[in-house]
């Protein structure tokens, strides 16, 4: 059987998209998943994502599978990639708005395509609980702000924060100086983390301007995280490090995120591209 995909793109964070409105389950397994995103002997990606059908209210459900076969809760810049899959696939007018309801692990997603083809997202609200992250850094009921971590002989302050998947974000003075593959896969992997976490080192140039790296679980190092970036801005809210509207520098290039604090949700907006089609099979 050959699967029809396109290449999607947001900020370098590249995803192969799936059309799955015709079943259930998705169409790859998480091992043919891994194959297609080895960049030598496959298509290459960080990621592959399957539009299915709704669930309850929402128009479409989205699932991904990250480039190591592990199946994350949500993804910033996949469901970037997911809104302008699916305006191509409904033959939507370029340059009109839309707004779509997506059903993810994380929740109902919504992301809407503006005008100027970039793409904003109600990315849900935070979840700020050492249990919702989850991780044992502290109490199952308390937050995870400025905790101590020993990762490589270091003690790291570490500001813990899901956005459906876990996050772990630590702030220093310079980013272009952190050695990620070194240490990317210790945090990955450590023992406070149950489910992995994905790590964000971040530096503060401005309250309003945060420049990123990221090490994400089951993709290593990529050049942008959207649901990281949403992590970074909540972080940096929690630790008056900045303002409640930034724009987030990734390798990649810039988002810009929105959080009110509390029980509001995060804003996230950034662009979604297309790359190339193709048959797999
Ligand atoms: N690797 C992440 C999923 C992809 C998230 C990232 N690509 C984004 O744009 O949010 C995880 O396992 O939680």
């Amino acid at each position: 059987m050959t699967v029809e995909f396109t290449k999607y793109q947001g900020l370098g964070n590249d995803f192969v998209l799936i059309d799955n409105r015709q079943q259930a389950e998705p169409l790859l397994t998480p091992e043919q998943a891994q194959k297609v995103c080895d960049r030598n002997f496959g298509v290459g990606a960080d990621g592959v994502i399957f539009v299915l059908p709704g669930q309850g209210d929402t128009d479409y459900t989205m699932r991904i599978y990250n480039s190591d076969g592990s199946e994350p809760e949500m993804c910033g810049n996949g469901i970037r990639c997911l809104a302008r899959f699916i305006a191509e696939l409904e033959d939507k007018a370029a340059g009109a708005s839309h707004s779509y309801r997506i059903h993810t692990l994380a929740g109902v997603i919504v992301p809407e395509l503006l005008p100027d083809g970039q793409v904003k997202v109600n990315m849900g609200q935070p979840r700020l609980l050492a249990e919702q992250i989850p991780t044992t850094l502290n109490s199952p009921e308390e937050q995870v702000v400025q905790r101590p971590l020993a990762v490589n002989d270091q003690n790291w302050l570490v500001t813990c924060v899901s956005m459906g998947n876990p996050h772990c974000i630590t702030f220093v003075e310079d980013v272009a100086s952190i050695h990620l593959e070194k240490l990317g896969p210790q945090f990955e992997t450590h023992s406070a983390f149950p489910q992995r976490i994905n790590t964000e080192f971040v530096e503060v140039v401005r309250p309003d301007y945060l420049k990123m790296r990221v090490w994400e679980r089951g993709a290593g190092s990529t050049l942008a995280c959207g649901t990281g970036a949403c992590a970074v801005l909540v972080a940096g809210v929690l630790t008056a490090r900045c303002q409640s509207a930034a724009t987030i520098e990734l390798p990649g290039g810039p988002l810009e995120i929105a959080w009110a604090g509390g029980e509001e949700p995060v804003y996230m907006t950034g662009p979604a591209e297309p790359v190339f089609t193709g048959h797999l099979g």
